[in-house]
């Protein structure tokens, strides 16, 4: 099934975002995808059928058309019926074009195919890089002064820290530092977090799903946040939900958990006793990871699977972390930015709350006043990672 092109959206849909010309989503095809070949190319010594291949799809990104994966690719099946073959990238749907060329880049580099490259993440180099970075060491530090604060300004700290995760600092220090999160929050433009924790604030405690978007910088405060939801009973569970293979450069995956997962035993104080805590969770049930293929389909949630439904509908609720979450979350479309958050996120089986950090252009339930003035700031607020929201719909 496939997210219906813009010719085909329905009069009650807004029109699907596709990369047309001078928008956002047609520098990321243009300038985005071409530079990231080059810095795959760059990280690691792929051999010349490697070599061959990225620069097939760099001249099919860039001068060609869609063309189909090979028939020998591993997988290729699975993407045989799509109907934007022939088409060019900019002129179909920005979500399907993304998602497609991360799957091409995989099969460029032979991520799929038995032999020696398989299953070595491209993206792997800069990922370690980041969790290795001396800057996460004074971060994950900052955490030794989180037990002192009262517990509704640790619920604040940590929500906000998975929030702001997303732009590769930890948010920790924030928390912890002179200025505080109040630096931040000016560039919260929907803040519905009273409402998150009163949905977590029951007698009984469920499971509540954490759908991962980046690892490093951004999975380690959305581990000590799972942590935190479990040792201060908001959930009895968590089930962190992680892509099955690499995807958008920095999407978490399970070998990222558990590096995550090391960088924080191996920390000292606080910082270690969570992934003390953490390791335990794993081992007893009550931090699950899972992961499924519909994470790195080209389509909205609206069209996931029953068997992704029911994880959702069992959860007291669903925390979705990220940009590309939250545009598949409400639909990747050209959306009224005043249209109520509950009404594009009605089909959700449950209640659900994004975790975003604002880098491409859809939004959705902001309130008339604060468009006006976002816009009046003439700021590429929608794109430049400034601004963020925390939403939920029950
Ligand atoms: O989901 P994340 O990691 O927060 O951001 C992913 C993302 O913003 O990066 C791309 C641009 O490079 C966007 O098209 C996409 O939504």
């Amino acid at each position: 099934m496939t997210l219906p092109g813009p010719a085909s959206d329905d009069h009650d849909h807004a029109p699907v975002i596709v990369g047309t010309a001078g928008s956002f989503a047609r520098s990321v095809l243009d300038e985005r995808h071409p530079a990231l070949i080059e810095r795959v190319r760059q990280a690691t010594p792929y051999p010349p059928e490697q070599q061959r291949a990225l620069d097939a799809l760099l001249e099919e990104i860039t001068e060609g058309v869609i063309e189909p994966l090979d028939e020998a690719e591993p997988g290729a099946g699975q993407w045989r019926d799509e109907p934007h073959y022939g088409q060019r990238w900019p002129d179909v749907p920005f979500l399907w074009a993304e998602s497609f060329f991360y799957r091409k880049l995989l099969a460029a580099l032979r991520y799929f195919t038995p032999g020696p490259w398989q299953g070595v993440d491209p993206f792997a180099p800069f990922k370690n890089a980041e969790l290795a970075s001396s800057k996460l060491d004074d971060e994950l530090s900052a955490l030794d002064r989180l037990p002192q604060l009262p517990s509704e300004e640790q619920d604040r700290t940590l929500l906000h820290s998975s929030l702001w995760g997303n732009r590769a600092d930890l948010g920790f220090q924030l928390s912890a530092g002179a200025e505080g999160l109040g630096a931040r929050v000016p560039g919260l433009v929907v803040d519905d977090s009273a409402e998150l924790w009163r949905i977590l604030a029951v007698a009984r405690p469920g499971m509540v799903c954490l759908v991962a978007d980046n690892a490093g910088p951004e999975l380690l405060p959305d581990l000590v946040l799972a942590d935190h939801l479990l040792t201060t009973r908001r959930a009895a569970s968590v089930m962190l939900h992680l892509k099955p293979y690499p995807y958008y450069v920095s999407d978490a995956t399970t070998a990222d958990a558990l590096a995550c997962l090391d960088r924080l035993t191996a920390a000292s104080g606080h910082a270690a006793d969570v992934g003390k805590r953490l390791r335990q969770a794993m081992t007893s049930g009550r931090l699950i990871l899972r992961t499924h293929p519909f994470f790195c389909a080209p389509l909205p949630y609206a069209f996931m699977p029953d068997d992704l439904r029911r994880d959702f509908s069992t959860a007291r609720l669903t925390i979705m972390k990220g940009d590309l979450n939250y545009r598949r979350l409400v639909g990747d479309r050209h959306w009224p930015a005043t249209i109520p958050f509950t009404e594009v996120t009605a089909y959700f089986p449950a209640a659900v709350a994004a975790l975003r950090t604002l880098k491409s252009d859809v939004a959705t339930g902001l309130a008339p006043h604060a468009l006006e003035q976002l816009d009046a700031t003439g700021e590429a607020w929608r794109t430049s990672g400034t601004h963020a929201l925390i939403q939920v719909s029950v």
